[in-house]
């Protein structure tokens, strides 16, 4: 039996009753609901990750929309419970959406939205930074300075690899693939080898020049520095073997379920950095231990993992493991904007608004200083539901 849940209100007598199953950064995305006539319901029970009954209990008998998060089991069960609510729209606050069964919630007629782009340089930023600090060892160094065990410079003290000049690959090259790859071409002057599906056009504009001015490679290469290459792999082996930080940023479905496994493990190099701020189970993580263990030289970074919130057993211990909690998104304004993202997601399926055509290109909704464009930001299962698309 579901117990009642912590809320606190805002606005009460709005007409479109909105929860949100978590309190969410800034007042913005709250304020934009309001403003639109929606009595805004924060859940503010003291539990991480809500049950599905603990949501059910939170939607009751009349709810117009929900914004939930990553953590959530979205299925049957709550798609079918907030239909029988009149629920017309449900928003991730997160632009991965593999908690999310898509089509239950087209069955019921509910609009999915997520939250990309708000996230992408952001999420970048912190795969660089995991990939420096595993390169630079900077974790161990830092325990072992707090220790006190530091008693003088030494020549072997924590020697780590230089980046520079080496190959950063990349597996999943969308939009946040693209910023990681972007970030340490630029910054470190890094080789770059990628795998995707599909063609990378944004990041391959970026290293061919086809910006009209010269690429990164060319303007090395005119002040007199070593250029960097780049190349799109056929195969994702092509980029294990190649690379020497290797960074994972497709999205998680059946096709990218333990894509670093057993058999993918020994085909990196020893020494290699594998980065992982995608989701958890795209790495076989009992295989990534025993692969740690077995080689010392070998280094991760990783803000994901396969049985989130627990890491496999020896993780923790493994002094070539980075870990740190899924905290990839956590700008503040980022985390706003998500807010932001998310709520106009709700308000705009609600309010019978079109979706808007781009959902790469939310800055408009973003600007803190503008209104909102009458438009969802992302829904991503428009089509299937026939929802009209806005005019940019
Ligand atoms: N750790 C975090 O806090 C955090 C933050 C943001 C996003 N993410 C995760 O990152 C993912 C990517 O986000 P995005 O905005 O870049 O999405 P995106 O859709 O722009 O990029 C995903 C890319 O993965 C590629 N891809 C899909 N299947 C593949 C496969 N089998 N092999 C190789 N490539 C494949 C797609 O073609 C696409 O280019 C999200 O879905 C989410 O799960 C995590
Ligand atoms: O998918 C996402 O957006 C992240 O995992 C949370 O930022």
């Amino acid at each position: 039996m579901a117990q009642p849940v912590a809320i606190e209100v805002w606005n009460p007598n709005g007409k479109y009753r909105v929860i949100s199953t978590k309190p969410m950064p800034g007042t913005r995305w709250i304020n934009l609901l309001i403003e639109q006539d929606c009595r805004v319901e924060i859940c503010t029970q003291k539990k991480t990750i809500l049950s599905v009954e603990d949501i059910i209990a939170l939607i009751g008998d009349k709810c117009d929309g929900v914004i939930g998060q990553l953590t959530e089991d979205w299925g049957d069960t709550l798609f079918s419970a907030l239909s029988k609510a009149g629920g017309k729209a449900f928003s991730n606050m997160a632009v991965g959406y593999n908690n999310v069964d898509v089509n239950a919630a087209t069955k019921y007629g509910v609009a999915v939205g997520n939250t990309p782009g708000v996230l992408t340089e952001t999420t970048a930023e912190l795969a660089a930074s995991l990939s420096l600090a595993a390169a630079r060892r900077i974790v161990e160094a830092d325990e072992f300075m707090r220790a006190g065990l530091y008693d003088g410079w030494l020549p072997h003290l924590f020697v780590g690899n230089l980046l520079k000049g080496q190959t950063v690959g990349v597996i999943g090259a969308g939009r946040i693939g693209s910023a990681y790859a972007r970030m340490m071409v630029e910054g470190f002057k890094m080789n770059l080898i990628y795998y995707d599906l599909y063609q990378s056009t944004r990041l391959e504009k970026f290293v061919t020049g086809m910006y009209g001015s010269l690429s990164y490679g060319q303007f090395l290469k005119a002040s007199g520095e070593q250029p960097v290459t780049w190349k799109r792999a056929s195969s994702m082996e092509e980029v294990l073997r190649e690379a020497d930080v290797i960074s994972l940023h497709p999205i998680l479905d059946k096709t990218t379920y333990h894509l670093v496994n057993k058999d993918s493990l020994a085909v990196m190099k020893k020494e290699a950095i594998l980065v992982n701020c995608s989701r958890g189970p795209v790495i076989d993580e009992v295989a990534l231990v025993e692969h740690l263990k077995q080689n010392p030289m070998f280094r991760v970074g990783l803000d994901v993992f396969e049985d989130e919130p627990y890491m496999k057993p020896g993780l923790s211990e493994m002094k070539n493991a980075i870990v740190v909690p899924h905290i990839a998104s956590a700008s503040k304004w980022t985390r706003e904007g998500m807010a932001t993202l998310a709520a106009l997601n709700v308000l705009g399926k609600v309010k019978g608004y079109p979706v808007w055509s781009d959902p790469n290109r939310v800055d408009l909704f973003l600007d803190e200083n503008s209104p909102p464009p009458a438009a969802s930001p992302s829904i991503v299962n428009a089509k299937a539901l026939g929802l009209p698309v806005s005019k940019l």
